[in-house]
C-alpha cells in the first residue's frame, strides 16, 4: 500500500469509528468540528486523487446505520444528507454552481433554520399516518412508527387523501426537555447525552414507546415529497401548514444570495432566544422543477446546502478547579463555572484536561475565562481574560495527591497526565467496574454507576470477582435503598448471562491499558483463551497489524502481576467463560464484523471464496435468509433467496458492492 493510501485508510477508519459512536450509539467520541475537519481533509485528498475513492468512503454515503432492533424500510426516494458551508464564500460558490447549471432559468431560494434533531419520513395513506421511518443509511431506514405516534405535534390524520403522501422533517427535543432529560440522567448516574440531536435519536430508537412518550419529542416538517402538484418549496410549506403540520416560522423566501446571507445573519441572531437548538441554516432552491436539472450526488442534493454556525464562545467566571480520577487512575482537571448559556444549554462545568493545559494557558481560579462548545460533548475552557484583577489571583498549582485516596500522584514517562498509583483507590475501582460491565465489555445491564457506588459503599462489591457472588446476597440486596425485588432479579440474571460471553468481551472489560475493543477481538480470536495470552511470544504478533510494542508491553505487565492471574482463575471457578466462542475473525470492519450474510446465485468465484473472506472479518455466513440477515450477496440467476430478501428488506449487494464493502481488498 502506498503511503497516501495508508493515510486515507487511517482517516476512513477514524471517521467510521466516530460515525458509529455518533449514529449508532448516539454517543459521539469527538465534537462535530473535529469530525467535520477530518472529513474535509479526506474530501480534499480524494478530490486530488479520485482514483482512490472507494464506495465505502464516508464522503460517498449518508452517515447513518440501520439497527437490527427495528424493521428495515426502504425509502421510496433516498433520504440524503446536506453538503456544508462554513462561511459566505462557500455560500457564494454554491450559488455560482447553480447559476452555471441554470442557463436562462430564473431561480430563488428558501432559507430556514437547520434543526438539531434527526430526520424522519412520514407516510400517510388515505389521510392516515401509516409509517414513520428514520433516515438510516439513506436507502434503508428504521420503522419507528410506534414512537413517532407519541409525538403530539405530528397529526395522525390529515386532509390529504392520496393513497401515498410523504412528508419529511426533523424530530427534535426542546432545550428545556433536553436539560430535563440530562438532569434526570445525571441523578440516575447515567451518561449524559452530548446534544439534543443525540438525545432525540436515542429516544426515537427506544424499543419501549413509553419512554418516547414520556420525553415530549417534537417535530418540524420541511419537505413535501409530491412535487407534481406544487411548484415551489415556499408553496409546499404553506400547504403543509394548512395540513396542520408544524412549520418553522423563521423560513423565508429570498430572491438572491445576498438576501440569503442577510437572512442567515438574522436567524443566527435569533438562535439563543429559540426554545429549540439549531446548528445552522439550510438554503434550498425554491423552484421544484429545477431540482432534477441541478441534480444530486450519492450523498446530497446539489440544490441545497447547510450553513453551519461556528463554535459558540462565551465568557464566564471560573469558580473552582478540581481534579477527578478515572478508571486507569488518570487525573482529569475540571472547571466549575458560573452558569452560562452556551450552544443552547446551561453550562456550569467544563474540562481543563490536565495540569499542563492549565499551566500553559495560565488559567486561574476566580478569573473570567472563555468557554467553547461546538454543538459538542463537554465544553472546554479556552483561556483566561487578562483583566485588571487577573494579577491578584493565585497561580494554579497542580495536585500532588489523589483527590479520592490521598496517594501521591505519579507521571508516566513521556505522558502529560498524572496518575493515582493506588490499586485500592475506591474511585478507580468503581470506574473499573463500570467499564467491566459496560456494553462492549461484559454487557451487564442494571449496574449503573450509582448502583455500583451503592454496592461498593455497602461492601457487596469491592472488586470484579465480587459481582459474581452477588447471587448469594439476594435478600440483602433487595433491602438496599431503592433496589427492589424486580431489579435485583433482573440484575442477577444479567450477571449469570454475562458469564457465557465469548472471551473477547471479558478481555476488553479487564481494562488493561491500551487494550481497546478491537485489540481484544484480534487477540482472543487468535489465541482462543485469555489465560494463553500469559505465555505467548509477542514477537509472533507482527502479523496482526495494529498491535505494537506499547500494547504488548502493557499486556505483559498486566499478566506479570500474580493477583491478576489469580483473579482470572477465580472468575473461571465462578463459571465465567475465558474462551473464544467463535465468529470473530482476524480483521475488523464496522460494516462486516458480526454481521450475518447469505450468499446466493452464480458469482465469479466459488461461494467458499467469499465465505472465507467474510469469516476473516468475523461475519457469519448462513444458509437461509431471515429478518436477522444483514446482507444478501447475490450473483446472477439468484432465485428464492433473493425474493425473500427483497420481501424482508434485507440489503442486497452484488459482487462489485461486496468488493467495495471490503474496501477493494478482493481485487486479486
Ligand atoms: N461528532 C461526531 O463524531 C460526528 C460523527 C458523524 C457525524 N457528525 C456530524 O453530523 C453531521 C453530519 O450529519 P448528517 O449527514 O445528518 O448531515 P447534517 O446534519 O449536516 O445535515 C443534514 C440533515 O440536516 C437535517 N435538517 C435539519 N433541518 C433541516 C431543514 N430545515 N431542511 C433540511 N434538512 C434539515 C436533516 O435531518 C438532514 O438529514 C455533521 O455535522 C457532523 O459533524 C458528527
Ligand atoms: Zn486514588
Amino acid at each position: 500500500m502506498t503511503e497516501l493510501k495508508k493515510h486515507i485508510e487511517e482517516i476512513k477508519e477514524k471517521l467510521h469509528q466516530w460515525s458509529h459512536a455518533y449514529y449508532v450509539l448516539d454517543k459521539p467520541m469527538v465534537d462535530d468540528l473535529e469530525y467535520d475537519s477530518l472529513l474535509k481533509e479526506l474530501i480534499k485528498i480524494e478530490t486530488q486523487n479520485p482514483q482512490l475513492i472507494t464506495s465505502d468512503s464516508p464522503t460517498q454515503k449518508v452517515g447513518g446505520i440501520v439497527l437490527d432492533k427495528f424493521e428495515k424500510y426502504q425509502h421510496k426516494t433516498p433520504m440524503l444528507s446536506l453538503s456544508n458551508a462554513f462561511n459566505d464564500e462557500d455560500l457564494k460558490n454554491f450559488n455560482d454552481q447553480i447559476y452555471k447549471e441554470m442557463e436562462n432559468n430564473n431561480y430563488s431560494f428558501f432559507v430556514e433554520p437547520k434543526i438539531d434533531g434527526l430526520s424522519i419520513s412520514l407516510i400517510y395513506s388515505n389521510g392516515i399516518l401509516s409509517k414513520a421511518v428514520t433516515r438510516g443509511d439513506g436507502v434503508f431506514g428504521e420503522d419507528v412508527t410506534v414512537n413517532v405516534k407519541t409525538i403530539k405535534s405530528i397529526p395522525l390524520k390529515i386532509a390529504n387523501q392520496l393513497d401515498y403522501c410523504e412528508v419529511r422533517g426533523e424530530v427534535f427535543l426542546s432545550k428545556k426537555e433536553f436539560d430535563k432529560i440530562n438532569h434526570q440522567r445525571s441523578l440516575n448516574g447515567e451518561e449524559l447525552f452530548a446534544n439534543p440531536r443525540n438525545a432525540a435519536a436515542g429516544t426515537l430508537r427506544q424499543l419501549d414507546s413509553n419512554i418516547a412518550a414520556s420525553r415530549n419529542l417534537d417535530a418540524f416538517l420541511y419537505y413535501y415529497m409530491d412535487r407534481e402538484t406544487i411548484a415551489t418549496h415556499s408553496e409546499s410549506m404553506r400547504y403543509l401548514d394548512s395540513m396542520k403540520f408544524k412549520i418553522n416560522s423563521l423560513g423565508k423566501h429570498c430572491t438572491n444570495i445576498e438576501e440569503v446571507i442577510e437572512h442567515i445573519h438574522y436567524i443566527s441572531e435569533q438562535r439563543s432566544e429559540l426554545d429549540y437548538e439549531i446548528d445552522g441554516v439550510v438554503v434550498k432552491v425554491d423552484e421544484f422543477d429545477l431540482y432534477e436539472k441541478v441534480g444530486y450526488t450519492s450523498k446530497f442534493p446539489k440544490w441545497a446546502i447547510a450553513y453551519k454556525f461556528p463554535a459558540e464562545i462565551k465568557t464566564t467566571k471560573l469558580l473552582n478547579i478540581f481534579p477527578t480520577v478515572g478508571r486507569t487512575g488518570r487525573i482529569t482537571y475540571n472547571a466549575a463555572l458560573e452558569p452560562v448559556q452556551l450552544a443552547g444549554t446551561t453550562v456550569q462545568a467544563a474540562t481543563l484536561h490536565n495540569a499542563d493545559f492549565i499551566i500553559d494557558r495560565d488559567i486561574r481560579v476566580g478569573a473570567v475565562v472563555k468557554v467553547k462548545k461546538a454543538g459538542d460533548i463537554i465544553p472546554e475552557v479556552i483561556e483566561p481574560i487578562i483583566d485588571k484583577d487577573f494579577d491578584t489571583l493565585e497561580k494554579f498549582q497542580e495536585a500532588t495527591h489523589c483527590p479520592e485516596c490521598n496517594f501521591i500522584l505519579e507521571r508516566f514517562e513521556d505522558e502529560v497526565d498524572q496518575y493515582c498509583p493506588n490499586k485500592e483507590c475506591p474511585r478507580k475501582i468503581i470506574r473499573a467496574i463500570e467499564h467491566f460491565v459496560s456494553r462492549d465489555a461484559m454487557n451487564i445491564e442494571g449496574l449503573s454507576i450509582k448502583i455500583i457506588e451503592k454496592l461498593f459503599a455497602n461492601n457487596f462489591v469491592k472488586e470484579i470477582k465480587d459481582i459474581f457472588n452477588l447471587k448469594n446476597f439476594k435478600e440483602q440486596l433487595i433491602q438496599l435503598d431503592k433496589m427492589g425485588e424486580k431489579s435485583v432479579t433482573n440484575l442477577l440474571e444479567a450477571i449469570e448471562k454475562s458469564k457465557l460471553n465469548s472471551a473477547e468481551k471479558l478481555f476488553f472489560g479487564l481494562g488493561i491499558r491500551h487494550v481497546g475493543k478491537k485489540t481484544a477481538q484480534l487477540l482472543i480470536t487468535k489465541y482462543k483463551n485469555i489465560l494463553d495470552l500469559k505465555d505467548i511470544d509477542w514477537n509472533d504478533l507482527e502479523e496482526i497489524h495494529d498491535i505494537g510494542p506499547t500494547v504488548t508491553k502493557s499486556i505483559t505487565k498486566w499478566f506479570s502481576d500474580k493477583t491478576n492471574i489469580e483473579m482470572l482463575h477465580t472468575l473461571e471457578e465462578q463459571g465465567v467463560n475465558l474462551k473464544y466462542l467463535g465468529q470473530i475473525g482476524t480483521k475488523f470492519s464496522d460494516s462486516i464484523t458480526n454481521k450475518n450474510f447469505v450468499i446466493t446465485g452464480t458469482l465469479s468465484k466459488p461461494r467458499n471464496h467469499f465465505k472465507t473472506i467474510l469469516e476473516e472479518y468475523g461475519a457469519k455466513v448462513i444458509d437461509s435468509v431471515s429478518k436477522k440477515t444483514d446482507y444478501l450477496l447475490a450473483g446472477s440467476e439468484a432465485g428464492s433467496k433473493l425474493e425473500k430478501a427483497q420481501k424482508l428488506n434485507v440489503t442486497i449487494i452484488d459482487e462489485q458492492e461486496f468488493n467495495n464493502l471490503i474496501g477493494g481488498k478482493n481485487e486479486n
